[in-house]
């Protein structure tokens, strides 16, 4: 792919995303040697024997050493001290770039860490994954066709920004680049919102008890593709929370009114308003299925 190929990239956090990284640029064939490292001892042993990494380190700098590329896929709570630890392993000039869910606390963190030591850092975010956690959850395929985004700063070193670009396509993703503080504010709207709401739902209903028996026995279909997304990994989606407070606070707010509204139709039995607000909403996700013709 345009000549572009790395010999040797590093994944801090072998988990799902930084699992499948990996194995999507060796499908890709544009690495040599993908090295890791993961704070879960039995998680790095089961990155190694599935070949998601090619090398099983003893040391963190041993992970890093000689990679021209280093991802960090932790937790986005985790990635300062992540971060402290594995940019001054680095070599002065070698990329590091990120996963996580939010994005400016984590550039205010990582961009002048990376900065001081001569690391070229570039923010990045793969619209793609799975409620699935750790390297036993890592597939090839994950970022196929899905887009990522980088959140590239006034600071960030465009050769640098061309090559993580060059990944996440040869990876299969189509790469946008976007502001840190609008990304922080879609993804709040789009992803961070629905998780909340999903892990809401699963709690208010299996705290039903109205009669003696797990109601959940019950559940049919529509239930299931709701919740899915309430099997993510609870620290994750701990840390998104805090992290993105602000905007996930007004999305919630929000999200309250038009529960509010719809709560109202119901208790005013306003048949109008209740089937204006399902039309409404059924004609936007059935345009969201469609496929987008460019
Ligand atoms: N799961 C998803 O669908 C998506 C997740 N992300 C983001 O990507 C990041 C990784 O998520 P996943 O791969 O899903 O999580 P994961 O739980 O599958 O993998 C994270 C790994 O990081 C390790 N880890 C935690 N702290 C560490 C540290 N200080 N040093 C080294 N390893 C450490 C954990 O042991 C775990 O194996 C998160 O920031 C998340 O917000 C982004 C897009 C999608
Ligand atoms: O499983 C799903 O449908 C997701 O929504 C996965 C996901 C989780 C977190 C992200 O930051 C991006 C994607």
């Amino acid at each position: 792919m345009n000549g572009f190929y790395l010999h040797k990239i590093a994944i801090v956090g072998v988990g799902l995303i930084g699992g499948s990284f990996a194995l999507a640029l060796k499908r890709a064939g544009v690495v040599a040697r993908v090295s890791g490292w993961d704070a879960d001892r039995n998680n790095l042993h089961l990155a190694h024997e599935l070949q998601v990494i090619d090398q099983l380190p003893s040391t963190l700098a041993q992970a890093v050493d000689g990679a021209e590329l280093v991802m960090l896929a932790v937790p986005v709570g985790a990635m300062e001290s992540a971060a402290r630890e594995v940019i001054p392993l680095m070599a002065s000039g070698a990329i590091l770039t990120d996963s996580g869910s939010v994005k400016q606390c984590v550039v205010e963190c990582l961009e002048p860490l990376a900065l001081q030591h001569g690391v070229r850092y570039v923010a990045g975010h793969p619209i793609s994954g799975t409620e699935r956690s750790g390297a036993s959850a890592a597939f090839a395929e994950l970022y196929q066709g899905k887009r990522c985004i980088l959140t590239p700063t006034a600071q960030s070193d465009v050769a640098a920004l061309d090559t993580v670009t060059l990944a996440w396509q040869a990876a299969g993703s189509e790469v946008v680049t976007m502001d840190v503080l609008k990304h922080d504010r879609i993804l709040a709207a789009i992803s961070h919102l629905p998780h909340m709401i999903a892990y809401s739902l699963v709690n208010s209903v299996s705290d039903y008890d109205r009669y003696d028996e797990n109601i959940l026995d019950y559940s049919a279909g529509g239930f299931r593709d709701f919740t899915r997304i309430a099997s993510s990994d609870p620290i994750m989606w701990r840390d998104i929370a805090l992290t993105n407070k602000d905007s996930l606070i007004e999305m919630i707010d929000q999200f309250e009114e038009f529960l509010g509204e719809l709560k109202n139709d119901i208790q005013q039995a306003d048949g109008e308003r209740l089937y204006e607000f399902f039309r409404r909403s059924k004609i936007t996700r059935d345009a969201l299925l469609k496929p987008k013709v460019r």
